[in-house]
């Protein structure tokens, strides 16, 4: 299973969610098979900027990484996004969380994504749609989601 992670922090948070799994699923080598909920989350990392919106999302590709990769990194510029402050506000963030469970690190690309294990707001929406997934080691994503010791707030979102 490949994963994605969507997040956004500036502008119409939930549109700029909805606007990307929109142009993913618009490309013609990705189908968008899986939407988590959305979830409103406490900033991780910089803590003085505004709430996210989170969501994760399965998809099907026969792209490779690193294509898929550049797809979610045109999405991101077509968006409007410019490379700022990392961990700073965002119009919206595509992350590879998880591409088959491959291992791979590159000057563009590390697979799984280093921190998704460590991060609530991943885990939560990842839990939600793919909560008896195995990660690795046997762990699931709810073995993780246990485990995790971030303590921020991530609610559901009915905005
Ligand atoms: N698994 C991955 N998913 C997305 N980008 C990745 C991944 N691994 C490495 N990168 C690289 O990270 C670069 C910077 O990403 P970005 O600006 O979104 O980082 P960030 O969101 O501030 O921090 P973080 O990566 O911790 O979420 C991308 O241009 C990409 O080349
Ligand atoms: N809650 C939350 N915090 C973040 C997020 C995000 O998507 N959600 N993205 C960041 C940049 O990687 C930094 N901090």
């Amino acid at each position: 299973m490949i994963f994605l992670g969507l997040g956004s922090n500036i502008g119409n948070r939930k549109q700029n969610l909805m606007r990307a799994i929109e142009l993913l699923n618009h490309h013609n080598d990705i189908i968008v098979r899986q939407i988590s909920s959305i979830y409103e989350t406490e900033p991780y990392g910089v803590k003085e900027q505004d709430d996210f919106l989170n969501a994760v999302i399965v998809v099907e590709t026969k792209l490779f990484p690193e294509e898929l990769l550049d797809v979610c990194l045109t999405i991101e510029s077509r968006m409007g996004r410019t490379r700022e402050l990392r961990w700073g506000p965002r119009v919206i963030d595509i992350d590879l969380l998880s591409y088959n469970n491959e291992a791979m690190h590159t000057e563009r690309l590390t697979l799984p994504h280093p921190f998704f294990a460590l991060r609530k707001f991943v885990l939560v929406p990842m839990a939600e749609i793919a909560g008896d997934f195995i990660v690795s080691d046997g762990m699931t994503v709810k073995n993780l989601l246990m485990q995790c010791p971030d303590s921020s707030n991530v609610t559901l979102y009915f905005g």
